[in-house]
């Protein structure tokens, strides 16, 4: 499929960081009409005006004390009251035509018969294109959406991964949960990912309130590090991991369990072995420095732990129990052998792998979570750490029996959900967005 390209883009967008940012979309090729090429993203609801000095379009800066205005300039060609529509498709995406393409080789009478169609048979839709256009969700190859133009260019491709909605590169792919930021943003910005790494890279994560309060159990009591093993950078990272226990070494843990959560979701399945040998690596090497570091417990993420919206609380009941209580059918001398030993099974995938504790020279679990252990929940990505995170964070909790609830310092990676205030402590800060697309709408 070839797209027409109404705009190149030259440089990522800056992200704006107060009201008063200019925004700079995408520079302009010579001879192109700004009103006629509004680019794609949720900069489209700012009140934008173009710069023929530097051929940008830029959100008008309001004067000292001036409020910005709400109203939306007008567009060029799309009349005011049409109902607009905003189409997701999940896990579409567009790459290079070839027998591996899944969306290439399938039929999709549908979508081709909507790129052909005839533009006045959409010109009641054609207003979704300044909305429509919102790089979207679950886009793993390197493009995805069409949006109605009105002819001749009734669709163009858009990106809906890298730094395109604000992961730390253009190799990271997409996926639901930033495509949804993205469009309920309506603008460029760093999402988790990216907001982990600029606070490891600078060492602020460690003068944040969050790590100040979790490094008052460094003293006396174990940090835990409970999150998805790989780089698949979807929920979590393991080089995130290596700095974060690197840094939390260096101030001031002196025994650290790490409680590990296999992929081969986002990753290859059957990667989970070296994941685990790395890791187990990295925390051999803190030993030699002193550190008493280990892993303590492991599971596959769609069995344990990594449910999202409260679809089976067993699965989190099942990390809780090896994670806290340190209780499961599934006993190993190590990670590394347990999740070689599991996947043994023909039916074992490391998506799926059942949950299992460490144990000790005599027996015992090296790290269930005891009163006065500080916790943190390594993924930056929130929809699958919301109810890990309500177990450890509610008094009042109801969803399983915890058997034991211990009293411990926990954060976040970040604040996984902003209405909940949940949980109360977070490593990295949210981003500030304001004027996002639901207020423009
Ligand atoms: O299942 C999930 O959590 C992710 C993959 O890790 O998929 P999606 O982004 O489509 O929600």
């Amino acid at each position: 499929l070839v797209a027409p390209r109404p705009f190149q883009r030259k440089q990522a967008w800056p992200i704006p960081t107060n009201k008063n940012s200019a925004i700079s979309p995408p520079l302009l090729s010579e001879g192109q009409n700004p009103a006629k090429l509004l680019p794609c993203s949720g900069a489209l609801l700012q009140e934008l005006s173009f710069d023929h000095t530097s051929r940008r379009m830029m959100a008008r800066r309001p004067g000292a004390g001036e409020e910005r205005p709400w109203k939306l300039a007008e567009h060029a060609r799309l009349g005011k009251g049409k109902v607009v529509g905003v189409v997701v498709l999940d896990g579409w995406g567009e790459a290079p035509p070839d027998p591996f393409n899944c969306i290439h080789v399938a039929d999709t009478p549908t979508l081709d018969a909507l790129k052909k169609v005839s533009a006045s048979l959409f010109s009641h839709a054609a207003s979704s294109v300044r909305f429509g256009s919102v790089p979207t969700c679950g886009c793993r190859s390197f493009a995805c959406v069409v949006a109605w133009q009105g002819a001749p260019e009734r669709w163009r491709l858009i990106k809906a991964h890298g730094t395109a909605v604000g992961l730390p590169t253009d190799d990271d792919m997409g996926n639901s949960e930033v495509g949804h930021n993205a469009l309920g943003a309506g603008q460029i910005y760093a999402q988790g990912a990216k907001l982990v790494d600029l606070a490891l890279a600078s060492g602020k994560i460690y003068e944040g309130e969050g790590f100040k309060y979790i490094q008052q159990s460094f003293e006396t009591g174990t940090l835990h590090l409970i999150g998805l093993l790989s780089d698949g950078g979807v929920h979590s990272r393991i080089d995130q991991l290596q700095l974060l226990l690197k840094g939390a070494s260096e101030h001031g843990a002196k025994r650290i369990r790490v409680h590990i959560l296999t992929d081969g979701r986002d990753v290859l399945d059957g990667s989970s072995v070296t994941f685990v040998e790395t890791l187990e690596n990295d925390l051999a090497k803190l030993r030699e420095k002193g550190v008493d570091a280990r892993i303590a417990s492991g599971g596959g993420r769609m069995y344990v732990t990594m449910d999202r919206y409260e679809n089976d609380w067993q699965v989190v009941k099942r990390g809780w129990d090896a994670q806290v209580l340190g209780e499961t059918p599934h006993k190993f001398p190590s990670a590394l052998e347990a999740v070689k030993k599991l996947r043994d099974d023909p039916k074992a995938n490391d998506q799926y792998l059942p949950p299992f504790v460490v144990l000790d020279e005599s027996g015992k679990p090296v790290g269930p979570i005891v009163d006065g252990d500080a916790v943190v929940t390594f993924n930056f990505r929130a929809d699958r750490m919301v109810m890990l995170a309500k177990a450890l964070e509610y008094e009042d909790f109801d969803k399983f029996d915890r058997v034991r609830f211990p009293r411990i310092r926990y954060a976040g990676m970040l604040q996984y959900d902003g209405e909940l205030k949940l949980p109360s402590h977070y490593l990295v800060a949210p981003p500030e967005i304001e004027r996002t697309s639901g207020e423009y709408l």
